[in-house]
């Protein structure tokens, strides 16, 4: 559903905004961006020409010579990631990997003309704070916030540098109790700065940092994130995140690298560049730490200066293995179209065996096939495995392994789909490389996106309709996995209750990720496999051509 929105804008522009209505759970923290289409409209009265609003985090930070952190680390962060980034300097530092030499502070008044100069002009959606030097700063940007309010406020309260140099006045903490926590949507101390704001707490557990994190939400910002990276030695690198109702425990595995200088502002800026986007605070959070995650992962032997904390690379290895995570080679989400699952019961039922099955449904038009061997003993699961990757290989039509990522190896299959009680898909792609393919069940929109963040290739999604080929089973209908589409940054099949007589109202729900429907029994519980597959496929390629 949607409004209208009319008004008139500077200059010669008058302005129509597509608003959707979305609901705001109570308990989420402000973040449900409400992406907006300007549709500008010259004098002549002509629509034809739509201008996208591009998602847009501002930055008020320090400058970093050596380009890590600070400012530089924010716009290549959102960059990376797709989102424009405008700047405040509130100072500037000569550093490099050795440490920071200088700091030169900006006139708090300069400071404020730059504020009013990029919020007074552009449609920000998001600030994220660094490095704010003086009380004096705080005041001026909460000033400047109330003046042109946005629609989050990501507060990464610096205060002292890696390398133990002093970034802000320590009467700061003041102001960031007193001004801007009130204001923030996260903060994201550290466990030096969550101690700092916290007049002094020990933290050294992570029983420490969930009760850091609900002392700090007493200060007023809507959510907490304290980062656990100087927790002594554990083996995954845990942070807390606190919602003001529930603590997460957020793991990501801890990589060895002296390349960590700017983590901390890109984890902020990442956060602020998916609020941006739209999203809601946990997944951004989550797609934020897996972003730093995969850049310190690709960045771990690059040298860049002499000392002893060197930057990472936000771009180059992070477009392949990120942002195109979709088009990863040996994968076409064009494959999804139809899509077969076996099921040995219902092929014994009807006398054939599983090869010759798989065999029909291919020459019916099956675009990939999935083995869903529930009861078969290991080895005889591989020896079927073996034979059905021949014959799929042999017309082109990829062979995905249900749940078993020991059989998968060693038939040498496609990949693997995997639920959400089997092994993580995290896991799932450190032991099959990049190459293969990865789909895992999803019936919320938060599945969808933590699956993308666990490095996936497509999500099945359902039960569309109820089914009897999958015990309690829940369904989502039409509308449940509409909602999960829309969420979902990665490619969509939908499975539960599809045959030739519903297919066409899955594939019409409008939206484009969705690329093709998952089935078991319209195709293997029927005696005539290849012609029942074909009567799908052309309800499906009248579908998709007629798009
Ligand atoms: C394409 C596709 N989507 C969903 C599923 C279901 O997987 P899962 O939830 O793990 O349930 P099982 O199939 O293992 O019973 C699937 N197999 N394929
Ligand atoms: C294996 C499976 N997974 C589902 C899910 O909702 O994730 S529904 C399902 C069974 C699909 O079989 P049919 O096409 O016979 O309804
Ligand atoms: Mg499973």
């Amino acid at each position: 559903m949607s409004f209208t929105l009319t008004g008139s804008l500077p200059h010669r522009l008058s302005f129509q905004f597509q608003v959707p209505l979305v609901t705001i759970p109570k308990s989420s923290c402000n973040s449900i961006k409400v992406m907006t289409m300007a549709t500008s409209i010259n004098n002549d009265g002509d629509t034809s020409n739509p201008r996208k609003n591009i998602p847009h985090v501002l930055t008020v930070a320090g400058s970093d010579s050596g380009a890590g952190a600070g400012i530089q680390a924010d716009l290549k962060a959102c960059g990376a990631l797709g989102v424009y980034c405008s700047t405040v300097i509130t100072a500037v530092t000569a550093q490099n990997t050795i440490g920071v030499q200088g700091v030169h502070p900006v006139p708090e008044s300069f400071v404020y003309e730059q504020l009013t100069s990029v919020l007074s002009d552009m449609q920000v959606d998001v600030v994220k704070t660094g490095m704010l030097p003086s009380i004096g700063v705080v005041k001026l940007l909460c000033q400047s916030l109330k003046e042109f309010p946005v629609q989050a406020l990501v507060v990464d309260p610096v205060m002292i540098s890696t390398s133990g140099d002093i970034l802000a006045d320590p009467s700061i903490l003041i102001a960031f109790r007193e001004e801007l926590l009130p204001m923030a949507d996260i903060v994201t101390p550290n466990l030096k700065e969550a101690s700092a704001l916290l007049g002094g707490m020990q933290l050294e557990t992570i029983a420490d940092m969930c009760s850091a994190a609900k002392s700090i939400h007493k200060l007023g910002p809507r959510c907490v994130l304290v980062k656990g990276g100087d927790l002594p030695a554990p083996v995954d690198a845990i942070d807390i995140f606190f919602d003001g109702e529930h603590c997460h425990e957020l793991r990501a595995s801890r990589i060895k690298t002296h390349n960590t200088h700017g983590t901390g502002c890109t984890l902020a800026s990442c956060i602020a560049a998916e609020l941006a986007k739209g999203s809601l605070m946990l997944p951004a959070v989550q797609v934020a730490k897996h972003f730093v995650e995969t850049a310190l992962d690709y960045s771990k032997d690059i040298e860049i200066g002499s000392g002893p904390q060197g930057p990472f690379d936000h771009f180059s290895k992070l477009r392949r293995s990120i942002y195109n995570s979709s088009v990863r080679r040996g994968f076409d989400p064009n494959d999804l179209l139809l899509y077969a699952i076996t099921d040995s019961g219902m092929n014994k039922k009807w006398t054939r065996s599983i090869t010759d099955a798989v065999k029909a449904a291919i020459e019916g038009g099956a675009t990939i096939v999935q083995l869903r061997e529930k009861d078969a003993d290991t080895r005889e699961f591989v020896e079927l495995a073996k034979s059905c990757v021949e014959i799929c290989r042999a017309h082109g039509v990829p062979l995905l392994i249900n749940d078993r990522v020991d059989v998968a190896l060693a038939c040498n299959a496609d990949g693997v789909h995997v639920g959400q009680s089997d092994m993580s898909p995290r896991i799932v792609r450190a032991l099959l490389g990049s190459e293969k393919i990865i789909g895992v069940s999803c019936k919320t929109p938060e599945q969808a996106l933590q699956a993308w963040a666990d490095g996936a290739d497509y999500i099945g999604c359902g039960g569309v309709f109820p089914t009897s080929t999958k015990a309690n089973n829940i369904t989502i209908g039409l509308s449940g996995l509409k909602t999960v589409c829309s969420a979902s940054k990665l490619p969509v099949v939908a499975i539960g209750g599809i045959n030739n007589g519903n297919a066409r109202s899955v594939m019409e729900i409008g939206t484009p990720n969705l690329r093709g429907v998952a089935v078991v029994s319209a195709l293997f519980d029927r005696e005539f496999v290849s012609s029942e597959t074909r009567k799908l496929h052309s309800v499906l390629m009248d579908v998709v051509s007629n798009k």
